[in-house]
């Protein structure tokens, strides 16, 4: 009994640390030394939508995870400060409607993103003086805009659509909360619970962004490749659209976006910072 508690414990120590990464392509340079530089092999790295790796995090099935910013707030996890943020338009995050903002009744919502919905709440109410329902969705802007007035799609779906082509009032929710606010914005970071973020686990994740920052050209060539996007949009999207290394600032837009989630209607308590203290931004 003794033996067998004690290998049990051993292979506990022992196991990688359990990680759940966003698929999309804004996370190819946080993962990219865990995949392809020094830190590969050292994670059990798995990729899914965000909304699912919440869920993982949450139910304990990942240690830590790319969490949507707003299910941070809602489970009381902590996060690193390293993650998907914005400091002006994000192009991925995208509110397309067939009828002027201000007549938006019904809202169809990628079943992937869970910040992002209530960004498009914040804005559709604090803007445009709108409250409309949500209905869950696969990103597919036909068929939701078949069954809702507008569409919220994010991620490499909103980056296959080009907003020059779409004949119909289209938001850049990036842009319009730095407009709105000063503010950059926090999509999602490194988080989990306190007792998982260790400090070899988040060195380990910076040391991975930082390794995937030095390879970017690399990363925009592959990713465009494997994802079927231009290599320029790819390098204007990794440069200039994405932060990924979160600052003061980036703190003080993800409070202000939850005080204003609260607002709408009460309850997610602030992010606690934990592990790294380096506070530089990711702005260029
Ligand atoms: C900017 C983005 O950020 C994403 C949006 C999220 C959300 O809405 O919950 C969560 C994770 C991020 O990957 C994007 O994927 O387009």
């Amino acid at each position: 009994m003794m033996v067998n508690s004690d290998l049990l414990l051993r292979s506990e120590i022992r196991r990688k640390p359990r990680v759940c990464a966003v698929s999309y392509l804004n996370t190819a340079p946080l993962v990219w030394g865990a995949v392809n530089g020094p830190q590969k092999g050292l994670l059990d790295l798995t990729f899914a939508v965000p909304s699912i790796c919440a869920d993982r995090v949450v139910e304990g099935d990942a240690d830590i995870g790319l969490v949507p910013a707003i299910e941070m707030a809602r489970h009381g996890l902590e996060m690193i400060p390293i993650g998907i943020a914005c400091r002006g338009p994000v192009r991925s995050i995208l509110l397309i409607s067939d009828r002027p903002f201000e007549e938006i009744r019904t809202l169809a919502v990628d079943s992937g993103s869970r910040t992002s919905v209530q960004l498009a709440r914040v804005i559709l109410a604090r803007k445009f003086g709108v409250s409309p329902t949500i209905l869950t969705m696969d990103p597919d802007l036909v068929g939701m805009l078949e069954l809702a007035d507008a569409a919220l799609i994010i991620g490499d779906a909103a980056l296959a659509l080009d907003p020059a082509e779409i004949d119909m009032p289209c938001l850049d929710l990036g842009e319009e909360w730095v407009e709105m606010t000063g503010l950059p914005f926090v999509f999602a970071a490194w988080s989990g619970r306190k007792e998982n973020l260790k400090p070899e686990l988040t060195e380990l994740l910076k040391a991975s962004c930082l390794y995937g920052l030095g390879q970017l050209d690399t990363i925009i060539k592959e990713e465009a490749d494997r994802r079927g996007f231009s290599e320029d949009l790819v390098h204007q999207y990794l440069t200039r659209n994405i932060c990924f290394l979160l600052g003061d600032e980036e703190a003080a837009g993800l409070a202000l976006y939850l005080e204003y989630v609260r607002e709408l209607d009460g309850a997610p308590a602030a992010v606690t910072e934990t592990g790294i203290h380096d506070q530089t931004t990711g702005s260029r």
